[in-house]
């Protein structure tokens, strides 16, 4: 669509149009996360004799989700410029060229590669645990909210194929199609992650329209997936992303191991013995692939109640049990980093998709999150020379 011709400059305030272009800068796309100035998204800027601006603005695609909130930032932003009295958008969409170009610009031109390479700035922790359903979902994306709630620019990827829930836990349902993830915007071959609280955030769920249909696949597909997450998704410059892996040593554990080998690994287990047993195992696989156990996390710890009475359900001992085991072999020992009690509140939070990090922040659990969260960005990288990877916006 060809931009609307503009009216004519109005004379007695000079330098207007270029003030209205410039309010624009504050305009974010809410799903590539950079001004609308800088992708192009702009067309003819013009102030009438009126004081009234038009202002022509090029979306990505047609049906845009974010189309509301760029007309509404556009009134909002150029509303505040000395001078304009109404504010005209007239809103329309990028031509095939203008989106090749603007794909190019955010990804580069040419072959897509992966851009989380050992040279990337980007920190890649990859989460795992040895048994399902002790809370390693749970403690990623809440762990993920924290560090963007602390400044930094985090992506998720949900690697955890066969149980997908981290669209749930944090919010990211389809209100139209109850059990389904919302669908991450397209722009040519380039993915748009959604974002919720402030992560990036790609699931297998985001593309199934049944459920149970990743659970069939084979490793060279779920292989495929995971690459496909890594380049055509546009995350834009992260500090962290996280990777939330399906539990046990499977063809995810491996593909991830293999596609990301200087990747960070985070152990979750529950305090009892035998889960210990079975984390470890997780833990030795991520090392023989080359990655890094960077640390332990033990979630469902004991709960103290009002009363102070405590329900020790799990037991205790098995995260410092998994973290000196997988001390063997390293050249550092490996610290158990958090433990997480068990929290009606996270499960609450989990089921309401807002992670308690956020809705309950005084909660047990979410102080122990926050603190996790604080010592990753404390312990860096760990590794003597590299560049650390974090940097707080
Ligand atoms: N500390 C906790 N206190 C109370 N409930 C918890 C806690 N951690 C997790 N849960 C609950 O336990 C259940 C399992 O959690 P979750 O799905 O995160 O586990 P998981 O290890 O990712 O499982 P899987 O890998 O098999 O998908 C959820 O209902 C979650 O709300």
């Amino acid at each position: 669509m060809s931009d609307p011709v503009p009216p004519p400059t109005v004379s007695e305030h000079p330098g207007i149009v270029e003030r209205v272009r410039r309010s624009l800068d504050r305009v974010i796309d809410p799903e590539i996360r950079r001004p609308i100035t800088e992708l192009d998204m702009v067309g003819d800027v013009a102030v009438d004799g009126s004081g009234a601006a038009h202002v022509a603005i090029r979306l990505t695609i047609v049906g845009c989700p974010a189309a509301r909130t760029i007309e509404n930032d556009v009134r909002n932003a150029v509303a505040g410029v000395p001078g304009v009295t109404a504010t005209i958008v007239d809103v329309g969409v990028m031509t095939p060229e203008q989106r090749r170009a603007l794909t190019e610009r955010l990804r580069g031109p040419g072959r897509r590669e992966m851009p989380f390479t050992s040279d990337s700035l980007t920190r890649v922790i990859a989460v795992t645990s040895g048994k399902g359903g002790v809370g390693k979902s749970t403690v990623t994306a809440n762990l993920a909210v924290a560090l963007a709630a602390s400044g930094l620019a985090v992506g998720l990827v949900d690697a955890d194929v066969h149980g997908f829930s981290i669209p749930g836990l944090l919010g990211l349902d389809d209100p139209e199609h109850a059990g389904r993830a919302v669908r991450p915007t397209r722009v040519d071959d380039m993915i748009l992650p959604p974002v919720a609280h402030g992560v990036k955030v790609i699931s297998i769920g985001m593309f199934v329209d049944d459920p149970s249909t990743a659970v069939a696949w084979r490793g060279p597909m779920l292989h495929r997936t995971i690459a496909q997450f890594l380049t055509d998704v546009y995350f834009g410059d992260l500090d962290v992303l996280l990777l939330d892996l399906p539990p046990g040593t499977g063809d995810v554990a491996i593909s991830v191991g293999q596609l990301l080998p200087h990747a960070e690994v985070l152990v979750v287990t529950t305090p009892q013995a035998a889960a210990a047993d079975v984390a470890e195992r997780s833990g030795v696989v991520a090392r023989q692939t080359g990655q890094r156990v960077i640390g332990v996390i033990e979630n469902m710890g004991p709960f103290v109640g009002p009363d102070g009475s405590v329900i020790d359900l799990f037991g205790s001992g098995g995260g410092a049990d998994v973290a000196t085991r997988l001390s063997i072999g390293q050249d550092a020992p490996v610290p158990l980093l958090a433990t997480i009690p068990l929290s009606p509140a996270l499960r609450r939070g989990g089921d309401a998709g807002v992670p308690v990090v956020l809705g309950t922040p005084t909660d047990t659990a979410a102080t122990a999150i926050g603190r996790l969260a604080e010592d990753i960005v404390r312990l860096g990288r760990g590794l003597v020379g590299r560049p650390l990877g974090v940097r707080v916006r």
